[in-house]
């Protein structure tokens, strides 16, 4: 038997005096057997957690994913192993955590959606598309967008959104008739669509013509604010965040897009914990609501589509608020 198959049978048998001896002559633990699985994603489907917690030590990628797609959290999650689950997801953060500390160390993340912007969009009924057949946005999020208008709205008074799109949750939020309705938007088409579709005539409505980044000195502070961009990375809408404390009025509610990790439901757990986790320390307490999207996403809606940005049974709807307002 080789060093590979001794390692992912002491993973699965939960043999952890084996499995230590195997990494101590120097076994490396970050092999894919036959069937394309690692050590990991045997100890996690038998909910192992010792020989979960020796892997993680001696290196082993938490991240790693077998030819489905799924992770050493994802079997731990189908399989119903909560204490292995909770050692993963800990890894997971840890370590997305100082991967993205040490690149904002490195300037690693100072890479814009220029490239986008300068190309053309094209609209349909249901889409917006890129120049690559990506989809900038579709109309199966409306009922999402429809939510997150509730929830921000749910106060009244200043609203302010940052990306149009397909204008879903803007037209959502005009059911709720905000004093003020703030748009920024910086697709010169995007735009251009905005004007000839009558937004800026109507008058509760100002939209901010420019990339958010750009245009944050014209913003005031609002009672409700969504962000939804496009073609940007997690760094940005942290980037966004740290611009909260300024933007979000006292008693104001925050929500975005949540389409982190869209594609795989435990990494999609992992970056709704940092999420959480990082506006916690700007003061903000997050609230995800479950919303069932199966129904909405029927494999026709992604037809001419080149990415499936979101292939999760559920959307997790993030509600912000002040920590203070949260327990008054
Ligand atoms: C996913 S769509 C928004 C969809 C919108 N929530 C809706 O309900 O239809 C993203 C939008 O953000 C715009 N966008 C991308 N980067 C931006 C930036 N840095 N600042 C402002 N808008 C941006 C895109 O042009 C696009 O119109």
């Amino acid at each position: 038997m080789d060093e590979c198959e001794q390692l992912c049978l002491a993973a699965r048998g939960g043999d952890a005096d084996k499995l230590r001896a195997l990494i101590d002559s120097g076994a490396d633990v970050s092999v894919f057997d036959a069937e394309g699985f690692t050590p990991l994603m045997h100890a996690a489907k038998h909910g192992h957690a010792d020989v979960v917690k020796a892997l993680l030590e001696a290196g082993a990628p938490w991240n790693a994913l077998s030819p489905s797609n799924l992770s050493a959290g994802d079997f731990s999650l189908e399989a119903g192993h909560q204490e292995v689950f909770q050692i993963l997801l800990n890894a997971g953060i840890q370590a997305e955590l100082v991967l993205g500390t040490i690149a904002r160390k490195e300037s690693r993340n100072d890479v814009c959606n220029g490239e986008y912007l300068e190309d053309r969009v094209t609209f349909s009924e249901d889409k917006v598309m890129d120049a690559e057949s990506k989809a900038v946005m579709m109309a199966w999020e409306k009922p999402l967008m429809e939510a997150h208008a509730k929830a921000i709205c749910m106060g009244g008074g200043h609203i302010l959104n940052v990306g149009f799109g397909m204008g879903l949750v803007d037209t959502a939020i005009q059911q709720y008739s905000p004093t003020s309705h703030t748009i920024v938007e910086a697709h010169p088409e995007v735009y251009k669509r905005m004007i000839e579709t009558g937004w800026a005539d109507k008058n509760n409505v100002k939209i901010i013509f420019g990339r958010w980044q750009d245009v944050l000195p014209q913003l005031e502070s609002y009672d409700g604010i969504f962000f939804d961009t496009y073609g940007e990375y997690y760094e940005d809408l942290r980037e966004f965040h740290q611009h909260l404390p300024k933007l979000l009025k006292p008693g104001g509610i925050y929500s975005f897009f949540n389409g982190l990790c869209g594609g795989n439901a435990f990494f999609h757990v992992v970056y709704c914990n940092i999420v959480s986790l990082e506006l916690e320390n700007l003061g903000y307490s997050t609230q995800f609501i479950p919303l069932p999207v199966k129904d909405c996403l029927e494999e026709e809606v992604w037809k001419g589509v080149q990415h499936k940005y979101w292939q999760l049974d559920t959307y997790y709807l993030p509600v912000s608020q002040s920590a203070q307002d949260s327990e008054s």
